[in-house]
């Protein structure tokens, strides 16, 4: 049996799976062969007001449902997703193109949030409030925003939904998705599971096309409360400032830029293995992946030494061959971005020390050697820009005071991460790093428990942990006078 339909009508509108108004279709390839896997509807703005609509008239009812049936619905969703892993980590794996075992990760990541968020919807209390007048009483009630915009990226096609529309579905909101075009599959794949989960018609609702189009509709939409996202900080702003208009809460993940320090009393080769899993997961298309490195002068020859030891052994490839590390990138202008990172850091003296090109490996897909790169100065793209690719730069420091400068040194502000074996070094140098998230020798710190999120442009509000379904809910403030 196919692993896929060779032509899906994708569009979940009302409980209802549909083409597109136009019956236009669009193509979604398989990154490491560049074959289509299938075709899938593109919508656009009619389609995208008729899911807000639906997600409209299904929100009183919804809302209204007590937590505990809400929160069965998640945890079946949940217990649904482990049911069919195989076959949904083969689905992300052939459109995404990340090793089969981390994408069976990301199914686990993905499921997690859905039983987290079981468990929290549960929980989200309300308040009294002591007066500070006799005849008066002060209530603080929680309740849903409304309906939810939710816009999702191509890196993690399966957790970066769960991770918005568990928090927002427990705290009673409805929803309309418009997935990443690289990875619809996998958001199909999940719709599926939640209809099969007994959600009401017209809770979730699923709209693939057209970005701009759909992303207007939400815009315009009065009935459309909050936009969540997680991608480009440059679309990020967009959607801020277009949020503007209505005055619409806004959630979101944007770009980042994390440094990574080596500090001389670190664990080698610890720092070494993590930096690189870091670095090269998910072919470095991940937002907490490391950007650059800062390594003390002193232990930079003996931590380079490590790190090509370990980077030798990385196996490029095809993500559903078992042996893989690292698989191809998902487009073409993501592998001329490293490309263009690379030859830049070059021209202005960086010195290659691994990789250095196009992996070709006799597959036509968007493949990359992992590249690890010396001697780069600040002034190389590397150094500033986003490069969401596996390339790796070195940079060493003197001290304490110049590695934190370095690292605050961005406009960025999502993760950093710390190798050190001193703790006191390490909470100093924590509390100072302009961060939403900073890693202390673990450079994994997404988790459904807790808060993920950046500072300056890497976003605002958070994802995960009982912070994470606040987003979803405004507190309404009652002020009840008793005159008897
Ligand atoms: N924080 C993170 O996890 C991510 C960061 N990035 C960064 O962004 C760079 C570019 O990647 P890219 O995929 O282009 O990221 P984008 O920010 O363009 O895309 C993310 C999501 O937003 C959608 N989108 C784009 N424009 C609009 C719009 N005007 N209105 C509504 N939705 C919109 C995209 O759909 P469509 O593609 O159809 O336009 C996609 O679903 C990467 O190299 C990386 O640096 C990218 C992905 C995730
Ligand atoms: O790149 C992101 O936006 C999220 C990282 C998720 C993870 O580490 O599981």
């Amino acid at each position: 049996m196919a692993l896929v339909e060779t032509k899906i009508s994708s569009l979940f509108i009302n409980g209802e799976w549909a083409e597109a108004d136009s019956g236009q279709t669009e193509s979604v390839l398989n990154p490491a062969n560049l074959e289509t896997i299938s075709e899938v509807a593109y919508g656009g703005e009619s389609e995208a007001n008729r899911a807000i609509q639906a997600a409209k008239e299904a929100f009183p009812e919804w809302s209204e449902m007590s937590p505990r049936k809400r929160s069965r619905i998640l945890y079946k969703a949940h217990q649904l997703i482990y049911d069919n892993i195989d076959r949904l980590a083969e689905i992300l794996t052939t459109e995404q193109g990340k090793p089969l075992k981390e994408a069976r990760g990301e199914i686990k990541s993905a499921a997690s949030f859905l039983l987290w968020y079981a468990e929290e919807a549960n929980r989200v209390y309300g308040e009294w409030i002591p007066s500070s007048q006799n005849q008066k009483r002060i209530l603080v009630v929680p309740q849903p925003v409304g309906v939810v915009g939710a816009i999702t990226p191509w890196n993690f096609p399966s957790s970066m939904i769960t991770r918005k529309i568990g928090p927002a579905l427990a705290a009673g909101c409805t929803v309309v998705l418009k997935p990443a075009p690289e990875t619809p599959l996998s958001a199909i794949e999940l719709v599926k599971l939640f209809e099969e989960a007994g959600l009401p018609k017209g809770v979730l609702n699923l709209v693939t096309g057209d970005a701009e189009a759909i992303g207007q509709a939400m815009l315009k939409s009065k009935d459309v409360r909050l936009i969540t996202f997680t991608g480009s900080t440059e679309v990020g702003k967009y959607l801020m400032r277009e949020s503007a208009e209505h005055v619409k809460k806004v959630s979101l993940e944007l770009g980042g830029h994390a440094p990574i320090i080596v500090f001389e009393d670190a664990e080698l080769d610890v720092a070494a293995k993590l930096t690189l899993a870091s670095k090269y997961r998910n072919a470095g298309q991940t937002c907490i992946c490391a950007n650059r490195v800062y390594v003390h002068e002193s232990v930079q020859e003996k931590f380079s030494q490590k790190l090509m030891e370990h980077v030798e052994a990385l196996s490029v490839g095809d993500g559903l061959d078992p042996s893989t590390d690292v698989g191809p990138l998902i487009n073409k202008q993501a592998l001329q971005k490293v490309d263009d990172h690379l030859n830049d850091a070059i021209t202005r003296g960086a010195e290659v020390i691994h990789g250095g090109s196009k992996w070709d490996g006799g597959m036509k897909g968007y493949f990359y050697t992992p590249t690890v790169v010396k001697n780069v100065t600040n002034d190389m793209a590397v150094m500033n820009e986003e490069t969401f690719g596996p390339l790796l730069p070195l940079q060493t420091f003197a001290d304490e005071e110049e590695a934190i400068a370095e690292a605050n040194n961005t406009d960025y502000g999502l993760a950093a991460y710390i190798f050190s074996e001193n703790l006191d070094r390490s909470l100093r140098v924590m509390e100072k790093l302009e961060y939403g998230i900073v890693g202390v020798n673990d450079v994994f710190p997404a988790t459904a428990e807790a808060p993920f999120g950046g500072i300056k442009q890497s976003g605002v509000g958070k994802e995960g942990g009982h912070h994470g379904i606040h987003e979803f809910v405004e507190q309404k403030y009652v002020s009840i006078g008793m005159n008897k």
